[in-house]
């Protein structure tokens, strides 16, 4: 599994130029793209990222790669993430590392988002890996009964948990909020559901990136497939 991930990462990787502005996305298959751009830049390319998680700035800094922030760069060539679910229309469920916030910013500012993954995280509907909800912890109770009216107004309902840390205490995520994961199931309708979520006062963000990904690089048993999205 890991051999795919660190293909994935390679594919992407032919597409970044010297002098390329680029995001860098977070989780283990982001961290293989990572140390692959680590190389090229040893062997003289020049680029600069912008991290989407302290564990992918501390990653690049030992790898070597030049780093900014979205406040010095006006806009970013390509970012290079993975993601916990891909489906036919690239929509994709992201979070399962906690990293989904800044990881939404950063595909935002960027003019191409490239999605790298083994080819078990692409399922024909969202929704079996958990939906991850980063939340305000303040008033949550609150926060959890509008998602929960979100969730029936788009037809869907599952279990909901604040996520916890290996050491049992409440995940806290790098801006400071928590994350509740929705078990669902099966989304049908992610856009209108990621709209809903949106709408949601204590909600910070959601794992739900719709329309962001230009194109999906998975690998597999069979080699590497590249789907490009198709234009609305
Ligand atoms: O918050 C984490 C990110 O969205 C990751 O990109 C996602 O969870 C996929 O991670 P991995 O490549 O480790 O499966």
């Amino acid at each position: 599994m890991d051999q795919l991930k660190r293909q994935a990462a390679a594919r992407a990787l032919e597409e970044v130029r010297d002098g390329m502005q680029l995001g860098l996305g977070t989780g283990s298959t982001a961290k293989h793209f990572v140390e692959l751009l680590g190389e090229r830049v040893a062997a003289g390319l020049k680029v600069i990222g912008v991290p989407t998680s302290e564990a992918t700035r501390a990653d690049a800094e030992r790898c070597g790669v030049k780093l900014t922030t979205l406040d010095e760069v006006d806009h970013l060539d390509i970012t290079v993430d993975g993601a916990d679910e891909i489906d036919p229309e690239l929509n994709l469920i992201k979070g399962g590392g906690g990293a989904l916030l800044r990881e939404k910013i950063v595909a935002a500012a960027s003019d191409r988002m490239i999605v790298i993954a083994d080819d078990s995280k692409w399922v024909p509907t969202l929704g079996k890996f958990p939906l991850p909800v980063e939340v305000i912890p303040f008033g949550l109770g609150a926060t959890r009964r509008a998602i929960e009216k979100a969730f029936a107004d788009c037809g869907v309902s599952g279990q909901m948990a604040v996520r916890k840390a290996k050491d049992g205490h409440v995940f806290v995520t790098d801006g400071g909020h928590w994350i509740v994961d929705a078990q669902l199931g099966r989304i049908a309708d992610p856009a209108s559901l990621a709209k809903a979520l949106s709408a949601i006062p204590g909600v910070v963000e959601h794992g739900l990136f719709i329309g962001l990904a230009s194109s999906a690089v998975l690998a597999g048993g069979e080699g590497i497939r590249v789907i490009e999205r198709r234009k609305p």
